[in-house]
């Protein structure tokens, strides 16, 4: 049998997404020994109920002494406190990788505390759900997943390498970007889209009593939709919010033009506006589809 891509992997936070790889790396035998180190002892706890980890606690000393492969899954408003508590304890020769939703900001507060003896490759799997903590996780998540590698220039390639195997031996496939391009990508693809599903949400909630039953009641699948996304957690989305600061604050901005475009059609009766963009929009659907099945 050969030997397994890392001795010990240590999973920094055991939430949706590190409890996932925790199920994942098992599977496909990808750690000798998989261990984390989390806040809250009750998440410890869970996790060693589940049996998804070998060891838990959050005394990074212990943790980290063993640990080729450190995979920081925290919410990205906690990855300078990461920082300062696993740097001093890092083994010299690891790899420290992370799956925040964001990337240019847990560089700029994780890196300054790693030791110049690590490898740091930032990553973020395009794959997630709407719960979150350890129970949550499933093997399967990352499965024809993308995900996104961010590493700075001058990283080992050998490092960059030992991450795309981790990631592709899960089922994902690997794109690598630079960290501010990810961050304008997914304030598109991703952040605006869940600030709109917290809005709408949050409007149909404020609306009086009757209409609001009325919308519980009738809620036809668009609404639904949004009331999934709109059911993320809140402190991983307000660290998110937080911490892309610039680029949603400019993608929000063309948004509202677009909106106000579209207002303004409604009110003047602009059929052809009205028509000519939804045609536009149904043709961006079908293009996702067709590259997913090409
Ligand atoms: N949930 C999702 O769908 C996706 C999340 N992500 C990113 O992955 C990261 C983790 O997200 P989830 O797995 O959903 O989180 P989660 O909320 O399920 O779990 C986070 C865990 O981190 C622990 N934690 C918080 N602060 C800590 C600290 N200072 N030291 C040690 N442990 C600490 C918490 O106790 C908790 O167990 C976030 O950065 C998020 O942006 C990325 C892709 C998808
Ligand atoms: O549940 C959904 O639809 C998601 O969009 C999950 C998700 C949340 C955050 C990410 O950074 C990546 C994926």
């Amino acid at each position: 049998m050969s030997s397994p891509l890392f001795g010990t992997i240590c999973l920094v936070g055991i939430g949706l997404i590190n409890s996932s790889i925790a199920r994942a790396a098992r599977l496909h035998g990808l750690a000798a020994r998989i261990v984390t180190l989390d806040a809250s002892e009750q998440a410890c706890e869970t996790a060693l109920r589940l049996g998804i980890v070998d060891a838990a606690g959050s005394d990074p000393a212990a943790l980290l002494a063993e640990a080729d492969l450190i995979m920081v899954g925290t919410p990205v408003g906690a990855m300078a406190a990461v920082g300062q508590a696993i740097g001093p304890h890092l083994k010299a020769g690891a790899i420290v990788s992370d799956v925040g939703s964001v990337k240019m900001a847990v560089v700029r507060d994780l890196l300054p505390h790693l030791p110049d003896t690590v490898h740091f490759v930032p990553g973020h799997p395009i794959a997630g759900t709407e719960h979150s903590g350890p129970e949550a996780g499933f093997a399967e998540l990352f499965q024809g997943r993308w995900c996104i590698l961010t590493p700075l220039p001058g990283t080992d390639p050998g490092a960059i390498d030992k991450v795309t195997q981790l990631w592709t031996a899960m089922g994902s496939m690997i794109e690598i970007m630079e960290p501010l391009h990810h961050d304008k990508v997914l304030a598109i693809t991703s952040h605006l889209p869940h600030l709109i599903a917290y809005t709408i949400v949050g409007t149909a909630s404020d609306l009086e009593g009757d209409m609001q039953q009325e919308v519980i009641k009738f809620s036809a699948s668009g609404f639904r939709d949004f009331t999934r996304i709109a059911a993320s957690d809140p402190i991983m989305w307000r660290d998110i919010f937080l911490n892309n600061k610039e680029a949603v604050l400019e993608i929000i901005q063309r948004f509202t033009e677009d909106l106000t475009a579209l207002q303004r059609a409604i009110r003047w009766g602009e059929a052809e506006t009205l028509e000519t963009h939804f045609r536009e929009t149904r043709a961006i659907r079908r293009a996702i589809i067709d590259a997913k099945q090409a």
